[in-house]
């Protein structure tokens, strides 16, 4: 396979499509996106990545080549420094929430366990989306909106609209991609599912924050 991740991102271009049309992203984009949705959001991406950032050092160790394994640590300490800061940024002290919903629950679970317990191709492509789709996203606003001089969620869109962010993409496409070369069809097939899936659970973290999921109990 030698671009693994050109397929895979043609393959789910329809969920990428769903993110796009998802309200949380038009009323994001159009800056109309109420201020408690987004607090809600905000609250969970940062339960959310005070475990993720985790997982990202996980999957660095297992890396054989010692330059994967710094990639995978940096990335996982850019995640206190520039994503925690935004979150400081836009979180309202008045209204914390400290408990995981349940998507958000969902999504951290089911990269511990692709990480913990399976091959590390597959944690590499659960990990992914993480990556390409908030860049994907992030780009997409950019090119798209006409207030980029007084939407209240700027910093935000910024933020995965930048360079910065797009070259910590490319870094984590290129090192799946050489991973994926030398894997079989079956190992393949369970990167393509684990890619498909972390998508799919992208779209269910703004879709849970939008409708400021709870517990059914
Ligand atoms: C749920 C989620 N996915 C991805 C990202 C981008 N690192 C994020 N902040 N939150």
């Amino acid at each position: 396979m030698s671009n693994w991740y050109k397929a895979i991102n043609q393959n789910t271009a329809r969920i990428l499509e769903q993110i796009k049309a998802h309200d949380f992203i038009k009323e994001l984009m159009a800056g109309t996106l109420s201020k408690e949705i987004f607090n809600f959001y905000i609250n969970q991406d940062a339960i959310y990545l005070s475990e993720y950032k985790k997982i990202l050092a996980q999957i660095g160790v297992k890396c054989s080549d010692e330059n994967d394994t710094q990639f995978f640590l940096n990335a996982a300490t850019g995640i206190i420094t520039v994503e925690n800061a935004l979150h400081q940024n836009f979180l309202n002290e008045k209204c914390i929430i400290n408990e995981a919903s349940v998507t958000c629950e969902l999504y951290i679970s089911y990269l511990s366990r692709m990480t913990h317990t399976k091959s590390l191709e597959e944690g590499l492509a659960a990990v992914l989306p993480c990556f390409t789709i908030y860049q994907q996203i992030g780009d997409y606003i950019l090119a798209n909106q006409t207030n980029k001089d007084n939407n209240p969620y700027q910093d935000w869109i910024n933020t995965y609209g930048g360079e910065a962010f797009a070259n910590s993409v490319k870094n984590a496409i290129e090192i799946t991609n050489k991973y994926a070369i030398k894997s079989s069809p079956e190992r393949i097939d369970k990167m393509n599912t684990a890619f498909e899936k972390a998508s799919k659970l992208e779209w269910m973290f703004w879709d849970s924050a939008y409708n400021k999921e709870s517990w059914k109990i």
